[in-house]
């Protein structure tokens, strides 16, 4: 019999969700990450291709999906996977360009909180300011993850910006002023998102280019080469499953 779960943006077929969701903006990156590390990946989502896999990494379910770029995008997905497909935690993996010299190419960032010039996050009332941080036992499981992994992450505060082409430098000059390790453009809606749910999330990145060096990784390189951050992803995922 074919079972049939569906949401405005989800549409699944003869398979399920997992409680965990690893995200990467690029759908393709989903496909990578599914074929490369899950044992048995089904496809459950082609709806606007953007592209969901379950399998099982090490005996336990994970899912992975693209969120697509931008927070609306991520927080319509995510705000989709945590109420009506009753997933309990997200881990967005995405590239981002380094800000403050102490990152470099390749590296692995945990994003600890996520400053922002989105008002998005205003839309769930709180008088003055929701900060979007990550969930404190995800990301105590990333590091110790990394660790094991030989991987040297680095864990601080990171910038969510609306824009990829902001019309002058003064935002990244600020976002790097104030100590933002990289800018990206979905951490905050992840965390807003899921604060808002009553949700986990967290949200680990690999420095594709660096805003203040000039260095720029390929489109493909930025779409299937970024396994320290998988392999994270997966182990910390790992752990937080049941
Ligand atoms: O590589 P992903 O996860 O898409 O993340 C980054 O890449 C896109 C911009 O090129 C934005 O989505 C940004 O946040
Ligand atoms: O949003 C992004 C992602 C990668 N690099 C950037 O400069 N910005």
């Amino acid at each position: 019999m074919t079972k049939t779960s569906v949401s405005a943006s989800i549409s699944v077929k003869d398979a399920e969700i997992a409680k965990i969701v690893l995200m990467p903006g690029d759908p393709l990156r989903a496909k990578h990450v599914a074929e490369r590390y899950l044992e048995t990946p089904v496809c459950f989502n082609t709806v606007r291709n953007m592209l969901g896999y379950t399998g099982t990494y090490k005996g336990k379910k994970i899912s992975v999906m693209g969120s697509g770029m931008g927070i609306p995008s991520m927080g319509l997905y995510a705000t989709e996977l945590y109420t009506q497909f009753d997933v309990d935690a997200i881990i967005r993996i995405g590239s981002a360009g380094g800000l403050v010299d102490e990152v470099h190419m390749r590296d692995v960032v945990i994003a600890m909180a996520a400053s922002s010039n989105s008002s998005y996050g205003d839309a769930f009332g709180l008088p003055g300011h929701l900060t979007p941080v990550a969930n404190y036992g995800m990301l105590a499981n990333a590091v110790e993850s990394a660790q094991q992994l030989g991987v040297h992450a680095k864990v601080g505060p990171v910038y969510t910006s609306d824009h990829f082409y902001y019309p002058t430098t003064e935002v990244n000059d600020k976002a790097r002023e104030l100590g933002h390790l990289a800018v990206e453009m979905e951490t905050a809606g992840l965390y807003w998102t899921a604060a808002a749910c009553h949700k986990k999330a967290l949200s680990i990145l690999t420095i594709s280019d660096h805003i203040y060096t000039g260095e720029a990784l390929s489109a493909e390189d930025r779409q299937e080469s970024f396994h320290e951050m998988m392999e994270v992803a997966l182990e910390t995922a790992w752990r937080c499953v049941e």
